[in-house]
């Protein structure tokens, strides 16, 4: 498997040292994969990106894409010179030139390059359109198009999905991952929606404070997360004792369950009920399909394997 992007203790710190944005950071991305950077606001994600591209100077630290260095102690590649192109948030299009020019702003593509894009990212017929005539999904295949032209070896997107309502989100990242695989490019994208990083990746990486903690597939990073800041960040937890915690639908209520617990509430969440029930001395979160049990009732309770430890 081929590295596209390679980098080892990237160092940033802002404000004379006080905020440190990358701590040291070592990743490397494999061509053809869909990754995604994952954290919180002021983890670092875009400072991160943005030494990618080119546009934050690191402090140290090295940075190679397509095996040829763009960062190091004496390389500082121009943004334009990494093969690299971003797709921004809200995509910044731009407003007065039509669907061709916003594609081939900045490219020196052929008028045949243009032809085959707008194939294959369906504006075929929208070309003369300005960015305002076009829906959000347009909106959003002009920007990859744009992206895309030029071949970059790497498409960094920045939060391309965020500031958008849920319907028109679950269409278009459907359509975002599908345009990626066609292209079959390697993406990084950065976000801090859980739920956009599981289904759009190949692998994420959860960073926090300037520090990637885990690097995984969704499943690996959610059955095994090596610490409480990663476990509680992907999904509700449970503590069960001193230093064991489990997810919510790893509870099971049975009548042959060895723990015995009242409930103290049950919320009706459509697909399951979100129930806390009372047992060996503290409230337990458990995910079941009862929607009948009542506060008060007493039940057993069993843990099924995957209890986590830290
Ligand atoms: N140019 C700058 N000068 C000083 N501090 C900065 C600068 N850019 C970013 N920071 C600080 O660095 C930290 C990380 O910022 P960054 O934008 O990389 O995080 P983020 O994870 O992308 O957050 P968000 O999701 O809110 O964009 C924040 O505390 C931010 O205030």
């Amino acid at each position: 498997m081929k590295k596209i992007v390679e980098i080892k203790n990237l160092r940033k710190t802002f404000c004379k040292g006080d905020i440190c944005v990358a701590n040291s950071l070592n990743l490397d991305l494999i061509e053809g994969e869909i990754f995604t950077i994952l954290g919180t606001s002021g983890s670092g994600k875009t400072t991160f990106l943005r030494m990618l591209a080119g546009l934050e100077k690191p402090d140290s630290g090295e940075i190679s894409i397509d095996q040829e260095k763009v960062f190091s102690n004496n390389i500082n590649l121009e943004p334009n010179k990494r093969k690299v192109a971003i797709v921004f948030q809200n995509y910044a299009l731009l407003p007065h030139i039509n669907v061709a020019s916003n594609i081939l702003f900045g490219s020196n593509a052929s008028k045949e390059k243009l032809e085959v894009i707008l194939e294959k990212t369906k504006l075929k017929g929208h070309e003369k359109k300005y960015p305002h005539e076009l829906s959000g999904g347009q909106q959003q295949r002009v920007a990859l198009a744009r992206a895309i032209i030029n071949k970059p070896k790497i498409l960094l997107l920045d939060e391309p999905l965020s500031n958008i309502d849920t319907e028109l989100r679950n269409i278009l990242r459907t359509e975002l991952k599908e345009m990626i695989r066609e292209f079959n490019i390697t993406a990084l994208f950065i976000t801090h929606d859980k739920e956009d990083a599981f289904f759009l990746s190949d692998r994420i990486a959860i960073m926090h404070g300037g520090d990637i903690l885990q690097v995984g597939t969704a499943k690996e990073l959610y059955n095994n997360p090596k610490t409480l800041y990663c476990a509680s960040f992907l999904g509700k937890i449970t503590k069960i004792d001193e230093n064991s915690y489990i997810r919510p639908e790893n509870i099971k209520i049975s009548e042959n369950g060895q723990i015995e617990g009242i409930v103290k509430e049950n919320i009706f969440y459509g697909n399951f009920n979100e129930i806390t029930i009372f047992a060996n001395g503290q409230n337990l979160i458990v995910n079941s399909s009862d929607e009948n049990l009542k506060v008060g009732d007493i039940v057993k309770l069993s843990f099924e394997d995957r209890i986590m430890k830290f």
